[in-house]
């Protein structure tokens, strides 16, 4: 008898901004103690998994030349890690993983945990997986701090290393410009210059994320535009000194405030609405300060099949009070 091939399954999935990212200590572990606020926004990577007899990793897009297509792919340590959580092995778990990126890479955006995150949701739907949201989390942080989120998106307060999350209220949509570098930034290497940074004095340190959750709920971007702060963005402009002036043109373009996203060095520009984000972004694309740009908005949903069931999506775990 032959066998049914399941047709592919190609899964959307958002970029995301730190709205606010406090940096803590350094654990045993090598990794720093979090609280952040993540937003999901619409600019997005597509991700397509098949059942195949070759497997393996395509990239098209957006930074393709720079993406791993072997086993440091994080596609592709999804594709493992699931099998393996699964008992899948051999011609069973055999995919090939086509990744269309639009999320610039290393660029603090946080693209390929997406890949990573719409793997496993693409997997899970390819092999029909009777598989919880909550369970794919579990396997996405042995991936990676910022994969659960990219599986849930929306707004959320990720502590721990950065995978423990609850969802924060924000019915309202911000809209963003973002300024993509030439180059990126390795993450491991900006969290070694901001412990060189404070080794060496005492850097300071945006305070706490409870005033950011209230402008959320509010839904005033000027309020939101006030409190955006990231421990990581000191470091990032020690080993990239040009985001000083990326972040000066944004401001000076018209938007309300600026800031590295995460590690990044892309940057993230929150503007009152939809049309000053158009202008702000046209006129930073002829500053002469970034590669190129792009406008988002945000919250977006995580992960989901493109043309799949569009019910919402759970919420996160209730990990805090
Ligand atoms: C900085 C952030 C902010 O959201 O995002 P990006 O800028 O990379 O997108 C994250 O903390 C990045 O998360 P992610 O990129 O998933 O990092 P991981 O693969 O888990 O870790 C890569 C390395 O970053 C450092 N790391 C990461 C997370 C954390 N809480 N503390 C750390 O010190 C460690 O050196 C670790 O070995
Ligand atoms: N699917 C992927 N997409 C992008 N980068 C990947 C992927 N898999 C592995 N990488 C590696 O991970 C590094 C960090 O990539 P990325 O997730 O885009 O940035 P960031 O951690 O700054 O958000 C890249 O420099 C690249 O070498």
């Amino acid at each position: 008898m032959l066998a049914v091939v399941p047709p592919p399954v190609t899964v959307r999935v958002p970029a995301k901004i730190n709205l606010h990212l406090s940096v803590g200590d350094l654990r045993a572990d090598g990794y720093h103690e979090l609280a952040t606020v993540f937003q999901a926004v619409s600019l997005t990577d597509e991700v397509t998994v098949a059942v195949a007899e070759e497997p393996g990793v395509e990239v098209y897009g957006e930074g393709q030349d720079s993406v791993p297509t072997g086993a440091d792919n994080l596609a592709w340590r999804a594709v493992q890690t699931l099998a393996a959580h699964v008992g899948r092995s051999g011609g069973e778990a055999a995919v090939r993983v086509v990744l269309n990126k639009g999320i610039p890479v290393a660029g603090g955006m946080a693209g390929g945990s997406a890949d990573a995150a719409a793997t496993l949701v693409g997997l899970a739907s390819l092999w029909r997986l009777d598989i919880s949201r909550d369970e794919l989390a579990d396997v996405a942080a042995e991936l990676g701090s910022d994969v659960p989120f990219a599986l849930y998106g929306g707004t959320a307060l990720g502590t721990g290393r950065g995978e423990q999350l609850v969802p924060v209220l924000s019915r309202h949509t911000f809209h963003w410009v973002l300024a993509f570098d030439q180059r990126g930034l390795s993450t491991p290497r900006v969290y070694q210059e901001l412990d060189r940074l404070r080794a060496q004095g005492d850097p300071p340190r945006v305070g706490s994320h409870d005033p950011v959750v209230e402008a959320l709920s509010s839904g005033d971007p000027r309020q939101l535009a006030l409190l955006l702060g990231n421990d990581l963005q000191a470091a990032a402009v020690s080993l990239r000194p040009g985001l000083r002036r990326t972040l000066r043109a944004g401001v000076n373009a018209g938007a309300l405030a600026g800031t590295v996203s995460g590690s990044g060095p892309t940057c993230a520009f929150l503007c009152t609405d939809a049309e000053s984000a158009l202008a702000v972004a046209a006129e930073l694309a002829g500053a002469g300060v970034c590669r190129t740009v792009r406008v988002a908005h945000g919250p977006v949903p995580g992960a989901r099949v493109v043309g799949g069931d569009d019910s919402p999506r759970p919420a996160p775990p209730q990990v805090h009070a």
